[in-house]
């Protein structure tokens, strides 16, 4: 009898669950859209509610297909609910990663000095991005909430902790190490949460999860939800997940995933190297007790800026669309788009920033401001290799894309020729998911180890340099000129 695994991707915009064999081989696929909600300018929340049902939805669709021996979850990393213990019930909506309400409150932290420190700890930059100051949000603002929370009765989680709770039907409280190394409260060093930024973002540790390595037995699902109790063994947030299933496990070798935002990450084995260029330390994988950092670029926002043109400003009607006006707009139109929606991430942190364009003369078309969009994911991609690169990593031999950004051809090829660097493009194009059912796969032993998967991974389309010099270093000059305007 065929092995299933069945991965969770809870991701920004959509849940999915994708059923694979015991060769890493998608057999099924279930995705839902779900609300997003925008309560105030720069403020992103989503309905717990709403990840739950719908991310069971597609677990039961998949599951249609095979009943999978083991679970592997992943999620939308820093994003954050606080729930009633006894109830289940979230207090408020999540607040999303995107969400910008607590600039104020780390501008202040930065200014009175705790940044250094905190960086040290956390290899994470203050900034509104990270789970910390959301929780503080939460309890200082949501009536009752801290005094429940002294009393015990909260808790806390990212996407993957309050899945794995709901899932377990409330039995269990975790989350692995790479979810707790975005909230800003866990010491990814000495692999603890951390006492003295506790203090610092005024949050009771009873409210937190327990923290495991991602290829773990974090639990079963309750047996009245599938028919049966299945193993939940393996959880990872999405970046890490997808530096898992693009088989990345060679320090130096480098993913960048472009879905809502995009996330470059660079393996860098068991050191943990804090960053002099502005960006992130982070916990990449404990898989069968051998563990390994990465050095991550945030961008926040990337098929997100495809979205906009699609469904605000109405540009195109798909985003796939976007692949052949590119291709057919002129080079020359001096269009500088800067996707700053919901501030800068790496290596700007500029949170308070919005969203430009430069350049617009009368004789601009729509076609150009859509090539000119995804060329500033393109640039925006470069800013973090340079950053890399001045941390003193070696340059990769190539860069290994995903996510639904990564279909577009034109914008592949855009993106080797502006990070000087070949693009190749995995045979499976789900390695979020993949990299989930790795982890539940190696768990329960029906992958041996992380060698046997990357043996198979193949790549189905690598796009090599092809621009001149002269013309990548016009483009780029236009984009640093922009950027350093936005900035001031
Ligand atoms: N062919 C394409 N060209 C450009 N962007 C695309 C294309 N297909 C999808 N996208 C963009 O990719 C994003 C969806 O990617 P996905 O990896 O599913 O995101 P997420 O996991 O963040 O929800 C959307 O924002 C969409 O605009
Ligand atoms: O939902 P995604 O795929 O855009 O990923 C979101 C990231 O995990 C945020 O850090």
């Amino acid at each position: 009898m065929s092995k299933y695994l069945l991965a969770v991707d809870q991701g920004t915009t959509s849940s999915r669950a994708i059923l694979f064999d015991s060769d890493a081989k998608p057999v099924a696929t279930a995705q839902e859209e779900f609300p997003q909600h925008y309560p105030q300018p720069g403020w992103v929340e989503h309905d717990a509610e709403d990840i739950w049902a719908s991310t069971l939805r597609v677990m039961k669709q998949a599951m249609q297909a095979g009943d999978p021996s083991a679970i592997g979850i992943t999620n939308q990393r820093e994003t954050i609910v606080i729930w009633d213990r006894a109830s289940g019930k979230p207090i408020h909506n999540a607040i999303v990663w995107q969400d910008r309400r607590t600039a104020e409150f780390c501008a202040r932290l930065k200014a009175d000095g705790h940044e250094r420190a905190i960086q040290q700890k956390t290899g994470l930059l203050l900034d509104p991005y990270f789970s910390a100051s959301k929780v503080k949000w939460l309890l200082d603002n949501v009536s009752g909430a801290r005094e429940q929370a002294g009393k015990g009765k909260l808790a806390v989680g990212t996407i993957d902790t309050f899945l794995l709770w709901r899932l377990t039907g409330g039995r269990v409280h975790a989350t692995d190490w790479t979810n707790a190394g975005r909230t800003m409260l866990y010491d990814i060093h000495r692999r603890c949460w951390d006492a003295e930024l506790l203090k610092i973002f005024d949050i009771p540790e009873s409210l937190l999860p327990e923290v495991y390595p991602n290829t773990y037995l974090f639990g079963e699902t309750d047996p009245a939800m599938f028919g049966r109790a299945i193993p939940i063994a393996g959880m990872a947030g999405d970046q890490q997940a997808a530096l898992i299933g693009q088989a990345c496990f060679e320090p130096g070798m480098v993913k960048s995933t472009y879905g809502t935002g995009c996330f470059m990450l660079m393996n860098t084995g068991p050191d943990a190297p804090i960053s002099t260029n502005r960006l992130l330390t982070t916990p990449a994988y404990d898989i069968s007790g051998e563990h390994a950092y990465a050095l991550e670029g945030s961008i926040f926002v990337a098929g997100a800026a495809v979205k906009w043109l699609r469904d605000k400003i109405g540009l195109v009607e798909t985003a796939g669309e976007t692949e052949a006006v590119a291709r057919a707009a002129r080079e020359d139109h001096g269009v500088v788009v800067i996707p700053a929606f919901v501030g800068l991430g790496a290596p700007h942190w500029r949170p308070d920033l919005r969203a430009s364009i430069h350049g617009l003369t009368l004789d601009t078309t729509a076609a150009d401001l859509v090539r000119a969009t995804l060329e500033s994911i393109a640039f925006q991609t470069r800013d973090l290799t340079d950053a890399m690169a001045a941390d003193g990593t070696t340059r990769p031999a190539a860069i290994r894309i995903d996510g639904g950004m990564a279909k577009n051809n034109w914008f592949a090829q855009f993106l080797a020729d502006i990070l000087e660097t070949p693009v190749e493009r995995p045979a499976s194009h789900e390695t979020t998911a993949l990299g989930a059912a790795v982890l539940a796969g190696i768990t329960t032993g029906i992958i041996a180890d992380k060698g046997e998967f990357s043996q198979k991974w193949r790549s189905d389309a690598r796009f090599d340099v092809e621009m001149t010099r002269t013309r990548r270093d016009g483009f780029l000059s236009d984009w640093s000129k922009a950027i350093e305007r936005a900035l001031r």
